[in-house]
């Protein structure tokens, strides 16, 4: 919808291009924001950023917390998950970090929603403290050198928030839990094999990267063209990403350009132009059902202090006898 210059300041792009879906998922609407792009073209230093220029991804954290002070009126459970997908296989970078759990399978649930089996989760009550797993989960992600960047990241990675809230006025049992997940992904570099040089295992990688990411092509062009099937099934990104493409969230894409290839500045361009005739149909997520976790968490706070009462009561009749 948009381009941004070579001056533009992330802060720049983070209030056009993210704050706007932060601030909807906060609200319940799912959320998604990626970068796409040949490698060194910017898309790790877009959404991750460095310490003197924060990205996206932290910018976004701390509009998250920022939000939750300033809405007293509501209750908010945060939890992140962050997963790796390197060579068709899906990794779990928040999990424990002398046993990486590797190859996860992909679900959906009996609503249809797609998940990643078994993913560690982690609930965060501070903006450091998300911001502590987003590092832990960067310090397991893969990073080889090729030609064209010599840290290169060969995988893509999708770091997940879910933003769960209710009103604190209204009875657990009463109200409505809006649940919504937002994704931050940092995908790898978009250019084909040949100009990287890569051989032997950075081939394999090349291959399966391609794999991933020509399907996440084909997924934009037939959504773009109203398809009546959609490939989301033929590769692990697409299919985590089913929702965030063509279904029930609000999505922006960034294409992110360099002068190093004119052909690879041009197939970005493409898939952008092919991405923005995609009409998604976001609607507030409520969950009225024990699926939400602060549903969960209420009942069990509820038992436990029935059982502290009991005790309690026990203690005091024991020290009358
Ligand atoms: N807008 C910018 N301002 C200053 N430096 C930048 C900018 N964008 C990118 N860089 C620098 O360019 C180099 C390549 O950027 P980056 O690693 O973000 O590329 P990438 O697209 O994520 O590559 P890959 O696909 O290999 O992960 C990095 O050293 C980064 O710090």
């Amino acid at each position: 919808d948009r381009v941004f210059g070579p001056d533009t300041s992330t802060d720049e792009v983070y209030r056009c291009v993210a704050q706007p879906i932060v601030k909807s998922a906060m609200n319940g609407f799912h959320g998604t924001v990626f970068a796409y792009g040949q490698t060194a073209s910017g898309k790790t230093f877009t959404m991750m950023g460095n310490e003197d220029h924060p990205g996206l991804i932290p910018r976004a954290i701390q509009e998250i917390f920022d939000t939750i002070e300033n809405t007293p009126e509501r209750e908010f459970l945060i939890r992140a998950s962050y997963v790796e997908i390197y060579n068709e296989n899906v990794m779990d970078l928040l999990g424990p970090k002398d046993s990486v759990k590797k190859n996860l399978d992909v679900r959906e649930d009996k609503d249809g929603n797609v998940f990643v089996n078994n993913l560690t989760e982690k609930i965060c009550n501070q903006p450091e403290a998300l911001l502590s797993h987003l590092k832990m989960g960067e310090s397991n992600r893969h990073f080889a050198a090729t030609n064209m960047n010599e840290r290169s990241s060969r995988s893509h990675c999708i770091f997940k928030v879910i933003i769960e809230s209710k009103l604190r006025s209204v009875e657990l049992d009463a109200s409505a839990i809006n649940v919504s997940h937002l994704n931050l992904v940092d995908l790898a570099g978009s250019e084909k094999a040949k100009h990287t040089g890569a051989v032997g295992q950075r081939l394999v990688e090349g291959a399966s990267i391609n794999k991933s990411l020509s399907t996440l092509g084909q997924v934009i062009l037939q959504l773009s063209e109203n398809a009546k099937f959609i490939q989301y099934r033929d590769s692990k990104l697409t299919r985590i990403l089913q929702n965030s493409l063509g279904g029930n969230s609000k999505t922006a894409i960034i294409g992110n350009v360099t002068l190093a290839s004119m052909e690879e500045t041009l197939s970005t361009l493409r898939f952008a132009t092919s991405a923005k005739c995609i009409k998604n149909q976001a609607v507030v997520n409520e969950v009225i059902s024990d699926s939400a976790l602060l549903k969960r968490y209420r009942q069990e706070i509820l038992k436990l202090e029935e059982k502290l009462k009991i005790t309690n009561e026990m203690m005091a009749a024991k020290e009358q006898e």
